[in-house]
């Protein structure tokens, strides 16, 4: 994905061609899926129910099992289904291959096609074809290792709908929904599949996930299609891919998997419209800068070696094979790798991570913002106290929030789960669902905050019982009921109230206020209008405790650099509770009523200030999302609920847990399936290393590339010969680029660890210049030590006083004179800028780096002495003794680098 992208973003007509062929194909799919939604959308219900062959009470289960068997599971077979085919297109399509194959084909015609048939000599193309298969196939391994780690764990994640089936409703398996199923929507869920609306009620659906269009619109069962409505606009339709963000309804399905209009067009737009990062602008301006300097620094080599030596072909070729050497073909696939290490380790401990690139995110997010209930704390909910107004427990209470818990359909909330299975405990449910019948309902939003059910008891009476947020129901109610006794509610009683809930509160429960009507307005549909003068009959008192690793996740991401931020819809006595017993230093509490009518300079200095903001709508919470953000700051946020989701959107890093509604688990890049909050210091761990180890390879190969150009210009100037030949300086890449695949692999000290990294490219012409060229001094004495002292002591004489097969032998020792070296200093120096300390004494790579590097440098050094491969590349007999100045000369490389790290540090904070 991540290579797909950059290879995108570097050519940006390109991209612009892509994504309007996408949607051209797109658009092709969604006419002719769209005419079956245009025909039944007329329709009468009962027509299409005939239609579809089924009934009102659902198909039954033989009938189910037949269609699953004939029309397949309601999947999107998308690129998704090919994913290994994807992944190996993308893991060959990055600029660097792109730039590498384009060499190796000047190659093909500069080493093969134009030369005369003796000459003919395929070894360079063939080394550049290494480079591009290596890379390649090593992300493209990554890749699928990735995909199949968490795709285990994505199905642990379940996704169900809740389905009527033979009359019964029941959670199944979303890819086992079929055409003529009968659904059942609340607020939260996703649409499964494409549905004709039977029922609705204040029913919102928001096609945000699909087209970013944020404002929800109401969708009406009993609404029939205008002439000049747009399909999608369609009120009594609902399509696969949207999602419910308020109220309830019910449907029949009839179109699934690819048969359904967005099917298809949903996830490829989704996976288009990633949010880009300043890491991956980071890496497409490194990127960039490479390939200019490459296209700057490569007809340099050319013209000079040209002008210098007369032979113009000769010098084509070494200047293709420095354009290879400057090109970072390993960028990408090291980047993949580190991102690969990253989401395995955090799958190893039960976290999927849906989108790699937020793990990097997650290294270099400064805050945390997060909701309270079910993610601060624990996924349940208990239901302590029904208290009347005069704070006696009493089974009234208990039995009129039963009924609204009971018969709501439109939120699957915590809070009424804790009612129901309370009530079930103390109460004769069966006997309750007896008496009363359901009438209707009106469903929870986040405004009103409280939601309300009308049911019909054996004697026909209506009553409306409602149940919310504490001053959202005190300004709709009038009378107060205690005892069985009514009387008016007065300022008096108000503020008894309050300070009740607040005493509540202060213990740590969560408290809603409970209320109801007789003989409610009955005519028509009952609506949020129907919501006043009503009755207060008591307190429902929740406790919410917080996780039990809730306040040592807090501590240790404190400890991190990360500050934590809680925004909830709650009020502000629970949220201080909690924020108290999960360690949280509050001393100033904003309202979302605080933060309207506020210029964008206060809003600013608002979010920074504070740490708790409470009573906020999810719009509030977005916003304060993007207010931190837009400050600079790398903002993950951590939600489970359908409010959450616009805040789950604007942040760097979306994370959700397991209990989440589908929308938040939709939404987030990251599902925690374990309790355990200490996960989240964990993953910030892993993404500080994973951005540790990546800029610890830019920034090295930079520095090394920077020095090799100076040391390449410097020799073409003043020798009479190529410093090395081409064949040769592609060895020296391939073998340098195969040992930086062990970086990922490499650790970060715990200081680099201790705090949130950001990308800056700024810095990076800064490192390059002091390391560049402390490199290029080394390789500079090289050749002098080469030219004038170990070539002409080999041969017996000086270059200029060589015969024509002596000044030969004398151009193949100082070419690997100089291969010798610049590979041992090249594979050395990544250990000694890894770290700010000295390297092998101080501080040590892994393993794995240690083996890779010093290997591939053992390895180098051998070649010139296997005579058949030397033969083949052209080596000359290097003396022994070149070894010991080698070593001597690593040793005073590595202590000048020392120092010279010493003065960058002076100036910089961090090396890497
Ligand atoms: N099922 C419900 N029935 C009645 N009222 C509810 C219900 N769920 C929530 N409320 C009320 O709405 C308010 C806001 O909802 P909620 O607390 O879920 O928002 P939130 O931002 O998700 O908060 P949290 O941080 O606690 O998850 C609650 O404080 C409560 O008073
Ligand atoms: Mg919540």
């Amino acid at each position: 994905m991540q290579f797909l992208r950059w290879s995108f973003c570097l050519f940006a007509d390109f991209l612009e061609g892509e994504i309007t062929m996408l949607k051209f194909n797109s658009k092709d799919r969604v006419v002719t899926n769209a005419t079956l939604a245009k025909q039944i959308a007329r329709q009468e219900k009962n027509e299409v129910l005939k239609q579809l062959h089924t009934t009102i009470n659902g198909l039954n289960p033989v009938q189910a099992k037949q269609r699953l068997g004939q029309d397949g599971l309601n999947e999107v077979s998308n690129k998704e289904h090919h994913p290994k085919l994807h992944f190996l297109i993308d893991a060959f399509m990055t600029p660097f291959t792109g730039v590498l194959l384009f060499l190796a084909g000047l190659s093909f015609l500069t080493n093969y096609v134009f030369v005369p048939a003796d000459q003919k000599d395929l070894s360079t193309v063939i080394i550049m074809i290494m480079m591009v298969l290596i890379s390649g196939i090593t992300s493209f391994i990554q890749n699928v290792k990735t995909s199949d780690a968490v795709d285990s764990l994505l199905n642990m994640v379940s996704v169900t709908t809740n389905v009527k089936r033979a009359g019964e409703d029941k959670e199944l398996p979303t890819k086992d929904v079929v055409v003529g199923d009968i659904i059942n929507l609340a607020a939260g869920d996703l649409v499964p599949a494409d549905m004709y609306l039977l029922k609705s009620k204040d029913l919102f659906c928001s096609a945000s996930s699909l087209n970013g269009e944020s404002s929800p619109v109401e969708k009406m069962a009993d609404q029939k299609p205008k002439e000049s409505d747009n399909y999608l606009d369609y009120p009594n339709i609902l399509y696969e891919g949207t999602n419910i963000v308020s109220g309830s309804g019910m449907g029949v399905v009839f179109a699934t998997g690819d048969k359904t209009v967005f099917g298809n067009l949903a996830r490829t737009l989704a996976q288009n419209k990633n949010k880009e990062t300043t890491f991956d602008i980071g890496i497409k301006n490194v990127s960039k800068i490479l390939l200019i300097m490459t296209a700057v620094i490569a007809p340099l080599v050319f013209l000079i070696n040209g002008l210098t030596k007369g032979d113009w072909l000769n010098a084509l070729i070494f200047a293709i094979a420095t354009a290879v050497g400057l090109t970072p073909e390993m960028l990408p696939v090291i980047v993949t790798s580190n991102l690969v290490k990253g989401s395995i380790e955090m799958a190893k401990h039960e976290t999927i991570v849906k989108r790699m690139n937020s793990i990097q995110n997650f290294g270099s997010a400064d805050i945390l913002c997060t909701d309270k209930t079910g993610t601060l704390t624990q996924d349940k909910v208990v239901l302590e106290r029904h208290y009347n107004l005069n704070l006696e427990e009493k089974s009234k209470v208990l039995e009129l929030s039963y009924l609204n818990s009971y018969y709501q359909t439109g939120m699957k909330d915590l809070i009424d789960k804790a009612v129901i299975d309370a009530a079930q405990g103390e109460l004769d449910t069966k006997k309750i669902n007896q008496n009363y019948q359901k009438i209707d309902e009106i469903p929870f939003d986040f405004k009103r905050r409280r939601m309300s059910v009308v049911v019909m008891n054996q004697q026909h009476e209506h009553i409306l019982v409602t149940k919310g947020a504490a001053e959202e129901m005190l300004a709709c109610s009038n009378r107060v009921e205690i005892d069985g006794s009514i009387s008016p509610l007065d300022e008096d009683q108000r503020q008894k109230i309050l300070t009740e809930i607040d005493e509540m509160n202060q213990d740590g429960l969560r408290v809603v206020l409970l209320g109801y009507k007789e003989n409610p307005a009955p005519v028509g549909e009952f609506s949020i209008d129907d919501e006043n003068e009503l009755i207060l009959v008591g307190f429902l008192a929740f406790l919410d405790p917080p996780k039990d690793s809730a306040k040592a996740a807090l501590t240790a991401l404190k400890e991190d650099g990360i500050a934590v931020k809680i925004l909830t819809g709650d009020n502000e006595a629970v949220t201080r509770n909690v924020g108290k017993q999960v360690g949280l230093n509050i001393d100033r509490v904003y309202q979302g009523k605080d933060l309207e009518n506020k210029t964008d300079a206060e809003l600013k200095q608002m979010v920074q200030a504070c740490n708790v903001f409470v009573k906020l709508s999810p719009q509030q919470k977005a916003q304060i999302i993007d207010l931190l953000r837009q400050d600079g700051h790398t903002v993950a946020y951590m939600g489970d609920g359908i409010n959450d989701a616009p805040a789950m959107k604007a942040a760097d890093v979306a994370i959700s847990v397991d209990t989440a509604v589908d929308i938040a688990k939709k939404s987030a890049d990251i599902i925690l399936l374990h309790k355990d909050l200490m996960i989240l210091e964990k993953g910030v761990q892993i993404g500080r290393q994973v951005f540790g180890n990546t800029m610890k390879y830019i920034k090295i190969t930079l520095s090394s590339n920077f020095g090799n150009i100076l040391s390449i210009l410097v020799a073409s100037s003043f020798l009479p010969f190529l410093p090395m030949l081409p064949i040769q300086l592609l060895i020296l890449d391939l073998m340098y680029g195969t040992s930086c695949l062990s970086i990922p692999f490499d650790t970060m000290n715990k200081h680099y660890l201790s705090e949130p990294r950001k990308w800056s490219t700024k810095k990076l012409p800064k490192f390059m210049f002091y390391f560049g060229p402390t490199s290029s001094i080394f390789d500079i004495i090289t050749f002098a030590l080469l030219f004038f002292v170990v070539c002409p002591q080999v041969i017996g004489t000086s270059y200029v006083a060589a015969g024509a097969t002596q000044k030969l032998i004398f151009s193949a020792i100082f070419c690997t004179g100089w291969f010798i070296e610049s590979l041992w200093t090249q594979e050395m120096v990544i250990h000694a800028l890894r770290d700010p300390k000295l390297p092998f004494i101080k501080q040590h790579a892994t393993a794995i780096v240690t083996w890779a590097t010093i290997g591939m440098a053992v390895v180098g050094t051998v070649l010139p002495f296997i005579t058949p491969i030397a033969k083949a590349i052209k080596f000359g007999p290097i003396p022994m003794y070149f070894l010991a100045i080698v070593f001597l000369l690593l040793i005073l490389y590595i202590a000048l680098t020392t120092l010279v790290k010493k003065w960058y540090l002076n100036s910089e904070k961090y090396l890497i």
